[in-house]
């Protein structure tokens, strides 16, 4: 069962996000720079918002962290908000003098809940008066602080076990890239470099286009994203209890990504529109050990990595901002009203196929320090290469 605990705490106006990662081995390359160029990854993207150009991720490390490598200890890592300084009065800890919040407009309470975000529930649940104090735990910036761990917990992958992730865009509203078309770690940096995070000329073009068409009608829009890790070993997860299943594990981390709400292994909802000679993927013996012909599964079966291409989709909804605002209550009147919106993403899907690999590379590294531990990645890595070359079936 788990072996990496993480938490993230912070708010989308707040000071800082925080995140920790404990159970980490140590050895395992950390740096600043790493974070980074994950947390930069992750703002990019055709259609997102005003927010996403002017402000900044600043990245510190609070501890776990010596010199370039982790130390074993609890990883905690502080991604600072830039924007902190409009919202110090809105956002603060400590009490402030109602007059000089009722004078903010940036403090108007908001009683229009969005149809779509976690607005009008969280308030009835919490029992707040606006939504407020629930958009900003709600708010898809706590991704930054689940990147930021993304980062560490796929520097742990690469060095135990080889494995790396990689994912791209494969459906944004009617736009679809032909079926079947695997990135590679290889193509990652034409991947980042493409507007919407598709490998596909083509389908990044007509998704460009629904963007722009979106844009001008006052809309949003969802998409599917795919994420592939290469290099994972047989025998991660396992079969005898549900939570310990690999699927159930990454669906349920991949479902807690703000907006998506269908996860797909390997051929999905597919697998059930085809007989069974059409879905699963046969096992031959090759000069290379023990293989299959197709890749159907997306890796797992019965719950446990059989060694192949593991493969997962996440389908997110459209952004719940819609600038055409949409039909709600005003909670203060009990009217009928619309709901509110100032700024907002068309379309988030390209930054959520960032957050799905730091995703998987957390449920990856989990089940890796389960299966094979280890203090320092070094003994992790051993047990890796002791496992694979024992196998009883290769
Ligand atoms: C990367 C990313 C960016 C997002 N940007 C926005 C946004 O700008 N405006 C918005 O209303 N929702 C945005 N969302 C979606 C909301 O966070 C999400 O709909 C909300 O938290 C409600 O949760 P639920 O959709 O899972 O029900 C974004 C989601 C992600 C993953
Ligand atoms: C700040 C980020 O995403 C935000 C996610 C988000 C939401 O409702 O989920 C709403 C927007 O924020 P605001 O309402 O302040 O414009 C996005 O910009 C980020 O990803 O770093």
């Amino acid at each position: 069962m788990s072996r990496l605990r993480w938490l993230t705490a912070g708010e989308s106006h707040g000071p800082a996000l925080v995140a920790t990662l404990e159970g980490l081995p140590a050895g395992v390359p950390v740096t600043t720079e790493m974070v980074a160029d994950h947390l930069a990854r992750r703002r990019l993207g055709y259609g997102r918002g005003a927010r996403m150009k002017f402000e900044r991720d600043e990245i510190t490390f609070l501890g776990g962290v010596r010199h370039g490598l982790s130390m074993g200890s609890p990883v905690a890592v502080m991604v600072g908000n830039t924007e902190w300084p409009k919202w110090e009065q809105v956002m603060s800890a400590d009490p402030v003098d109602p007059a000089e919040l009722a004078e903010l407009a940036r403090n108007a309470p908001l009683t229009r809940p969005r149809p779509g975000h976690a607005d009008l529930a969280g308030m009835q649940k919490y029992g707040f008066d606006e939504a407020r104090p629930v958009l900003e735990r709600a708010s898809a910036r706590e991704t930054a602080a689940r990147v930021a761990l993304g980062a560490v917990a796929r520097s742990f992958l690469k060095e135990a076990a080889g494995i790396e992730i990689v994912s791209h865009v494969v459906e944004l509203a009617a736009a679809k890239a032909p079926y079947g078309v695997y990135p590679t770690p290889g193509d990652v940096e034409k991947l980042d470099a493409d507007p919407v995070r598709c490998l596909d000329e083509e389908a990044s073009k007509a998704m460009v286009a629904e963007i722009d068409q979106a844009h001008k009608d006052g809309d949003t829009l969802g998409g599917v994203v795919e994420v592939l890790a290469y290099g994972v070993p047989v025998g991660l997860g396992s079969h005898v209890h549900w939570d310990r299943r690999l699927d159930a594990r990454l669906a349920a981390a991949l479902m807690g990504i703000q907006a998506i709400k269908g996860v797909e292994v390997g051929d999905g909802f597919e697998l059930a529109r085809v007989p069974g000679s059409k879905a699963h993927d046969e096992i031959v013996a090759t000069e290379d050990g023990v293989r299959r012909v197709t890749g159907r599964s997306g890796g797992t079966e019965g719950g446990l990595t059989t060694g192949e291409l593991l493969r997962v989709r996440a389908a997110m909804k459209p952004i719940a901002t819609v600038p055409r605002a949409l039909r709600t209550i005003d909670v203060a009147t009990g009217e009928a009203a619309q709901a509110h919106h100032q700024r907002s993403d068309v379309c988030a899907v390209p930054a959520a196929g960032i957050v799905a690999e730091a995703m998987v590379a957390l449920v990856l590294a989990d089940a890796v320090v389960e299966k094979f531990g280890g203090d320092s990645v070094t003994e992790t890595r051993r047990n890796v290469q002791g496992y694979l070359e024992n196998l009883a079936i290769k």
